[in-house]
């Protein structure tokens, strides 16, 4: 059986309306897509509690969690993950690239420009339409 990986992804959206994406590195599943900073679950852990965990180790800095936005799985050849994204705000702490390497502050309409790993897809529709109020 596939491997069944929870994984959490970050919504940060700033004061202009611009949302943060991040760009995965080269040797990694989904070389160079583009993704919500955050990442799996680790067992026992609150979803929102994994998500403050990610950012901290990731980015270097805390966010408050916010409302849900979906809750969507997609079957990758490694595995099939569950993504559950969150709105986010960016608290504290200038963002450092530990494990990305790149991101862009896009303004909500046009989010869907760049590529999205696939699991991202529903989110990406449901906030470039702002069908969920941050
Ligand atoms: N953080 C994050 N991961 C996503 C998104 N969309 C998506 O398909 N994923 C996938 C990529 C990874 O396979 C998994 C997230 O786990 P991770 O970030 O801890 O995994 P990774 O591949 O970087 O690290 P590793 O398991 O090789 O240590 O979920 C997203 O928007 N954000």
């Amino acid at each position: 059986m596939k491997k069944y990986i929870r994984v959490v992804g970050a919504v940060i959206v700033n004061e202009q309306d611009e949302i943060l994406c991040a760009q995965r590195p080269k040797g990694k599943s989904l070389p160079l897509m583009w993704e919500f900073p955050g990442g799996k679950i680790e067992a026992g852990e609150a979803p929102r509690a994994a998500l403050k965990r990610e950012l901290k180790e990731e980015m270097d800095c805390s966010i408050e969690v916010g409302d849900k936005i979906t809750t969507t799985v997609h079957e990758y050849d490694f595995g099939t993950v569950e993504l559950t994204t969150y709105y986010a705000k960016h608290l504290a702490g200038e963002i450092q690239l530990l494990e990305h390497v790149d991101m862009k502050w896009l303004p909500r309409r046009n989010i869907d420009a760049l590529n999205w790993a696939p699991a991202d897809i529903p989110a990406i529709e449901l906030i470039r339409d702002g069908s969920i109020e941050k």
